[in-house]
């Protein structure tokens, strides 16, 4: 194991626990959030970890820059595509996140905003405010009964599906690596994609953003999918197609969306997020006082045991120790 991380640098907003954690361990800790690339490359050097969420991008040029000096990168929380791992493993330099510690609440605001959907519940609230009651608009559907597809049968995906079928939905999914057994154990109907799209009521996605996954629903695959689909987005900006998906909505085949992901963040195509059938929240997965303690204090946990010798929630481990 290499020489111990002494000095911390906490670059996007973090739950206090992680602090205190790291200070009860002998570790100095600087905060300073919202750094520019310049401020970044003078800080990340005097530092042997850094701390981030999904604000700061970790990039190729960031991490060539803090070779020799930075050792670790920690990010408090799952998705890892603000940092280029690849990078860092070339610079040695770790990678860890806390890919448990936000699951549940990620699960829970996709079921808020498939249920949501249904009932055209912020359109409705807005509608309140606006002073109306027009309580003929927002005719909503049952979800039991209907069709849910899950693309991406991990932690998060497999939470989802477990959630919605109390309220008697029929769940098939998609997953590369996920086996039938494995799938039915949970009651989910594992199915090749070209059987996903012309059944599906309702698409979640949750996959990371990787090549494979980029533009995973486009025009072609809306296409193929059932009259009055909706889709949702939890998992990253630039798995769905947002101009296809408004195309699609705009011509009447899908019926609704709810994102909570975007690229860029913050969004940029206005025709997307002031759509009348897209429901959009700020990238707020992950954001309960529950999943950002959890995150806040794991990420901190692994630090301290890192200096102990123990390495936990490593990402890059075998490119980088050995
Ligand atoms: O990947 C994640 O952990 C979630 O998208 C949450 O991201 P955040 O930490 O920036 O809220």
């Amino acid at each position: 194991m290499s020489s111990p991380i002494n000095k911390v640098l906490i670059a996007d907003d973090i739950e206090q626990e992680c602090v205190d954690i790291l200070k009860q361990n002998g570790i100095e800790v600087t905060v300073k959030t919202k750094q520019t690339k310049d401020q970044l490359l003078e800080s990340l050097p005097q530092h042997d970890a850094v701390i981030v969420r999904s604000a700061t991008k970790i990039t190729a040029e960031l991490l060539a820059a803090s070779a020799g000096k930075l050792k670790l990168v920690g990010r408090a929380g799952t998705g890892v595509d603000n940092i280029d791992v690849p990078a860092a493993s070339a610079n040695k330099i770790l990678v860890m996140n806390t890919p448990q510690a936000n699951s549940r609440s990620a699960a829970e605001l996709t079921c808020t905003l498939i249920l949501a959907l249904s009932r055209h519940v912020p359109q409705a609230a807005a509608s309140m405010k606006a002073g109306k009651w027009a309580r003929k608009d927002f005719m909503g559907e049952e979800v039991y009964g209907r069709t849910l597809a899950v693309l991406g049968l991990g932690r998060i995906g497999t939470e989802v599906a477990v959630r919605l079928q109390a309220f008697g939905m029929r769940v098939i999914g998609y997953d590369p690596i996920v086996t039938k057994e494995q799938a039915e154990a949970k009651n989910i109907e594992l199915l090749p994609l070209e059987q996903i799209w012309p059944q599906a009521d309702y698409i979640t996605v949750h996959v990371p953003l990787i090549k494979q996954t980029e533009n995973l629903i486009n025009k072609d695959t809306l296409a193929k999918c059932k009259k009055g689909v909706r889709i949702v987005n939890v998992a990253r900006g630039g798995i769905v197609n947002e101009q296809d998906l408004v195309d699609s909505l705009n011509a009447g085949h899908a019926k609704g969306a709810a994102f909570d992901v975007f690229e860029p963040e913050p969004p940029t195509f206005r025709e997307f997020i002031d759509h009348p059938l897209v429901i959009a929240t700020p990238h707020l997965g992950a954001s309960t006082i529950d999943a950002q303690l959890r995150v806040a204090s794991e990420i901190a946990d692994n630090i301290v045991q890192y200096n102990k010798g123990t390495v936990l929630g490593v990402l890059n481990a075998r490119d980088v120790l050995n």
